[in-house]
């Protein structure tokens, strides 16, 4: 199929859904009619979409976990229990990797693994093998909505299976589930196929269904610059509001300085929104997700709750309608589900004690605002000329060029030429840009704070701050400084 970001024709979905629902045998358990009766069904307090629009009417904060167990009664045990003892206000079902990488055939000797053992031995639920049925047994187990949350660069049947199940949210996207999380899938076929899923979704939509989906924000997780984040965001936002996708909650992964996370919440909004416009789709419900520090932790547990707290206080502060919570866990690897809960009620303390307070303008906060969305502009202009007007085809372009480019992200499609660093404040900044066509101005601007900072600390801005800061949350700080 030719790449371009036009809504699919009903006769091209059609044919790819033939193929796709034989890849595994639970596929024959989809029945599009049969799912939409069923998610009629479903009570208004377990639709994903419904519930982030209350959210975002009332101003509040919604905690969510990650949470995923090779199989379904402990799978469910472990849900209940994050939703009784935790207090989570939405659901995830974390996906397993084998299953991220469409190689059931493995889920199918992990399954069977974990009956032996009586303990999990996949990284998550493999949904696709447990199919439709299990999926609404989870569903009516709980009495939150569900959501699947994965890494998946080809996700057709995965989200057939769990829209089917009753599941009303899905993570990823094109970009943001083949970038940070395959090394050799092509940039062309990630979106085609996550086309088909944000297909479903807004077929799902023109039944009188309501399915959220959440570009995956964080990316590779790791110094992120909030611009280039923002961008994905925004790009698969576009795509997705192009295949009839109305509700949209778009995501961003804490850095650590209070004003730029702040600041990156607000452009994302403003700057998605004016999109949203300028193409279009006016009517998306837009809301977003704040993701508590996604890279290294201490593994010192009171200093890990210092970290939750601190990535839960930016949220409220940003006025992020949903948090993703890490657990004090998180160095060590995944979590006991009294660990995960732990995660979930420090968060909740957190909010609850900020409950209503935002952070206040200021000439900083403005400031740092304004930079994200020109430096996001920057790139988006560029994404638009390369694909003479078709964002898919100047996505592909912009990562051959190097014009997109995640930090250290495994994709032989990714230039890998950005290198991030914190500057005094620990805000990241670009200390090279690779082929990011950024206004002179906006360069010289992010090397004068870097250069702050290395005149502060004694020494040369180089690759060896990248290291430090990499190193430093886990060390206890923000910015690595030298020792
Ligand atoms: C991008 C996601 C990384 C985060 O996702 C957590 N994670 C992965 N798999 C599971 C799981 N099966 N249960 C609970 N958390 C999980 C990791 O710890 C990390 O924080």
């Amino acid at each position: 199929m030719e790449l371009k970001n036009k809504k699919m024709t009903e006769a091209e979905f059609s044919k790819q859904r033939e193929e796709i629902l034989t890849h595994w045998p639970t596929g024959k358990g989809v029945d599009l009619q049969e799912a939409v009766e069923y998610l009629k069904k479903v009570p208004e307090h377990k639709n994903f979409a419904a519930k982030l629009r209350k959210a975002n009417q009332e101003g509040v904060t919604l905690v969510q976990p990650r949470a995923g167990v090779a199989l379904v009664d402990e799978h469910i045990k472990l849900l209940q229990y994050l939703q009784d003892e935790g207090g989570a206000d939405l659901l995830p079902n974390t996906i397993d990797s084998y299953t991220r990488q469409n190689r059931y055939n493995e889920c199918e000797v992990g399954i069977q693994e974990s009956i032996k053992e009586n303990r999990s031995m996949l990284n998550g639920f493999p949904v696709v093998n447990h199919g439709v049925a299990n999926c609404r047994k989870v569903l009516e187990a709980v009495e939150l909505p569900l959501q699947a949350r994965h890494g998946t660069p080809d996700a057709r049947l995965l989200t057939e299976i769990i829209h089917a199940g009753g599941w009303t949210s899905n993570e990823g996207g094109g970009i943001s589930y083949n970038i940070p999380y395959a090394k050799s899938v092509s940039l062309e076929k990630t979106i085609l196929d996550w086309q088909y899923c944000d297909r479903l979704t807004g077929m799902y939509e023109e039944m009188g269904i309501e399915i959220n989906r959440e570009p995956f924000g964080p990316l590779t997780g790791t110094l992120v610059p909030p611009s280039m984040s923002n961008v994905v965001a925004i790009v698969e936002g576009l795509l997705a509001a192009e295949q009839g996708v109305k509700n949209l909650t778009l995501g961003y992964g804490q850095c650590g300085n209070l004003v730029q996370d702040v600041a990156a919440i607000r452009a994302l909004v403003e700057q998605a929104s004016e999109y949203f416009k300028t193409y279009g789709y006016n009517n998306i419900e837009l809301t977003t997700v704040f993701h508590q520090w996604m890279g290294g932790f201490p593994a010192d547990e009171s200093k890990a709750f210092g970290v939750i707290s601190w990535g839960s206080a930016t949220a409220a502060l940003a006025g992020a309608t949903k948090v993703i919570v890490k657990t004090p866990h998180e160095a060590i690897g995944i979590p006991t589900k009294e660990a995960n809960a732990q995660g979930i009620k420090a968060t909740k303390q957190t909010l609850n004690l900020l409950k209503g307070q935002r952070l206040p303008m200021s000439k900083e906060l403005e400031q740092e605002i304004s930079l994200i969305k020109a430096e996001t502009k920057c790139i988006m202009d560029k994404l638009f000329e390369l694909g003479k007007g078709d964002l898919a085809v100047g996505v592909v372009k912009a990562f051959e060029t190097g014009v997109m480019d995640i930090p250290f992200a495994p994709s032989k499609y990714n230039a890998g030429k950005i290198l991030p660093a914190r500057d005094n404040n620990g805000a990241v900044r670009y200390l090279e840009f690779g082929g990011i066509p950024m206004s002179k101005e906006i360069k010289d601007f992010n090397r004068q704070l870097l250069e702050d900072r290395a005149k502060t600390e004694g020494r040369d801005v180089s690759f060896q701050m990248v290291v430090d800061d990499i190193y430093a949350v886990g060390k206890g700080t923000l910015v690595g400084r030298p020792e």
